[in-house]
């Protein structure tokens, strides 16, 4: 027997990007009336129109029937029970602010953006508590986890997780959204989910530097491993739970970008590594986001701000926003003090989650 829900609503999508298209194909082909909208006309009429397809970020998927795009925010905002939020960090704000009211009182929302601000080192949850009334504050939810565009859409198995301070309203998510090839799990951990997400592309980012310098397997597996420890120790200083960090939304998404080549993050580094400049890759990127570029001077400005020790996530920021050499980097974070692989500090941190384990 099947636990899935047979329950289909309305969902609105705000942003029309690779991720957004791929989450709204994915709705419409569970049933749910789908409303997408685009910042971009010629994305809006690609959907409507008769090749039915995202030609800007997503071209060579056909959009269901059951999914329309529009123009207007505010008819995709206050039509829709369930909302998804999918505009790249930066545009968050500018994004929502003026529709920030029109929201149905008792839709649920779906931030599904992976960043931290640059100014003022706000997640996506924390920009959203600024921008929406307080009344929606009790309906937010976050979507994070291994999940490439372009495989949702073509239909392989994909599995998430969904969080949100009440619980309740993160299984409603998770049973809105969750079929046979999307299964999505559930936590109240919003701080270690958003965090994961944000912080695995700077370590994508570092990973294709790696590859791309030719650096080898050994190093690609100790940049993750050593990725992991750093953003575990940044997320729970900020007040995550650690075990998040080892669950979809941190590992899960870590394997996966740091070593898929479908990562733009993963290619922005192999890139770099080659020797391109940056401002010519993402000149090359037609629009589409690395969000680890932005995130890699938030994350090392936020690793200050709470006296947390990141070398890679500091190597990062340097080669990308200092113009370091990457090698030199490489060897300034090897040949740090050396010390115990196991943080004492983090074990006392995990203490009381293992306890429910
Ligand atoms: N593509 C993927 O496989 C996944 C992406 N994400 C996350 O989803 C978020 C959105 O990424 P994608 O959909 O991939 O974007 P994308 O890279 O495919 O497209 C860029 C997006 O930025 C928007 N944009 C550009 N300038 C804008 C402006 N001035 N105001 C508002 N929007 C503007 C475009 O309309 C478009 O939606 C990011 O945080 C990304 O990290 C998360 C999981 C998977
Ligand atoms: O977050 C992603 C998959 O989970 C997408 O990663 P990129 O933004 O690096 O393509």
């Amino acid at each position: 027997m099947s636990g899935l829900s047979t329950e289909r609503t309305s969902v609105g999508v705000v942003g029309g990007g690779a991720w957004g298209t791929a989450l709204a194909v994915h709705c419409a082909r569970m049933g749910h009336q789908v409303l997408l909208w685009a910042l971009e006309p010629e994305v809006v009429e690609g959907i409507n129109g008769p090749s039915r397809e995202n030609c800007l970020y997503l071209p060579g998927h056909k959009c269901p029937a059951g999914m329309s795009a529009s123009a207007s925010l505010q008819e995709v905002a206050s039509s829709c029970n369930l909302l998804l939020l999918v505009v790249p960090t930066p545009f968050v704000e500018k994004t929502l602010a003026p529709v920030a009211a029109a929201f149905k009182p008792d839709a649920i929302l779906v931030s599904c953006t992976k960043g931290i601000l640059n100014d003022t080192l706000e997640t996506p949850h924390e920009i959203l508590l600024r921008v929406l009334p307080r009344a929606a504050h009790s309906q937010l939810a976050y979507l994070s986890g291994p999940s490439f565009a372009s495989e949702v859409v073509a239909g392989l198995p994909t599995v998430v997780t969904i969080a949100a301070q009440e619980e309740r309203v993160a299984a409603r998510v998770q049973s809105l959204l969750s079929t046979p090839r999307f299964r999505c799990y559930r936590t109240t951990d919003v701080i270690g989910v958003e965090l994961g997400g944000a912080l695995k592309n700077v370590l994508a980012i570092a990973c294709g530097i790696s590859d791309g310098l030719n650096l080898g397997n050994n190093a690609r597996a100790a940049l993750i491993t050593r990725g992991l420890a750093e953003i575990t120790r940044l997320a729970v200083a900020k007040g995550a739970n650690p075990l998040t960090m080892g669950g979809l939304a941190g590992m899960g998404d870590l394997v996966l970008t740091c070593t898929g080549d479908l990562s733009r993050n993963r290619s922005v580094g192999l890139r770099l590594g080659r020797g391109e400049r940056l401002a010519d890759i993402t000149a090359s990127m037609h629009g589409a986001v690395a969000e680890g570029v932005l995130t890699s001077r938030a994350a090392y400005e936020l690793s200050k701000r709470l006296r947390v020790e990141v070398p890679i996530i500091e190597g990062i920021w340097r080669v990308i926003h200092e113009d370091e050499d990457a090698l030199t980097v490489v060897e300034n974070v090897m040949s740090r003090e050396l010390k115990p692989e196991l943080d004492m500090s983090m074990l006392a941190a995990m203490a009381p989650s293992m306890a429910f384990v």
